[in-house]
């Protein structure tokens, strides 16, 4: 009796067939190996600066959920970015199927329970986003680590809405203040190297920043998010 076994191989695997970039030479995610890391030296400090008060949605892409900035105000400068400014475009969100193994990045073969990315692009040398995405220095990804612990309040701004957009597309406004600066960790060392965009296109603009420091976010947080992954709504 045979049982009938279909693979279907969907996923990073088959990503090179359909987007080339995915079969370059620093395509992100990857491992941190602490180890070899090399010191910052010399490099200027970071520095960023959030507006609070404006509209922003929340957005079901299909694969994760996302804070889009609608266009205001922000700045991104210092560490590896050169002399150049970056502007905040939007923030997502990457969740596990279970808990324990949602980041992208992983940290000496560790994986965390989420990753937060704050999406930035270079102003100083392009005139817009879909511009920036494909230049080697035209985009800028904060990467905050998740583990499960205390709640997060600002990230209870989004992680409340997420019943209101269950199915891809799905798009909810809301005006409440928030400021990204707010989902950062307290200590703001971090690794940088330059490497791509985690999904397809997979286009190597991406100048990565990954703090250190883990951003602790309650059970029922990682919960709510695994609810609307693990049942197809594909939050
Ligand atoms: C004109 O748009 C071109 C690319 C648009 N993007 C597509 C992604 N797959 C993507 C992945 C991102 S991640 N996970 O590396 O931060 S950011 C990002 S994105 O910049 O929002
Ligand atoms: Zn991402």
């Amino acid at each position: 009796y045979l049982v009938p076994v279909v693979i279907l191989i969907v996923g990073p695997a088959t990503w090179v067939e359909k987007f080339p970039e995915a079969r370059g030479t620093r395509q992100s995610p990857v491992d941190i190996v602490t180890s070899r890391a090399s010191s910052g030296g010399s490099a200027p400090p970071l520095v960023w600066r959030y507006s609070v008060n404006h509209p922003r949605s929340v957005v079901n892409p299909g694969y994760c959920w996302r804070v889009d900035e609608n266009g205001y105000d922000s700045e991104l400068r210092g560490g590896p970015l050169g002399s150049d400014v970056y502007k905040l475009q939007q923030w997502h969100c990457h969740w596990g199927s279970v808990n324990g193994e949602g980041s992208e990045h992983t940290v000496d073969g560790r994986a965390f329970s989420g990753e937060l990315h704050l999406v930035h692009w270079n102003t100083s040398k392009y005139n817009s986003f879909t511009e920036a995405a494909g230049q080697p220095d035209g985009l800028a990804v904060l990467g905050v680590l998740l583990m499960v612990g205390s709640k997060h309040d600002e990230l209870d701004k989004v992680v409340r809405l997420l019943p209101y957009i269950q199915h891809k597309g799905d798009k909810v406004t809301f005006s409440e203040p928030l400021n990204p600066a707010n989902l950062l960790p307290k200590r703001i060392a971090y690794w940088t190297y330059p490497g791509s965009l985690t999904t397809p296109p997979c286009t190597e603009s991406v100048t990565w920043i990954l703090f250190k420091e883990p951003v602790q976010v309650s059970a029922e947080q990682v919960r709510l998010n695994l609810c609307y992954y693990v049942n197809g709504k594909n939050v």
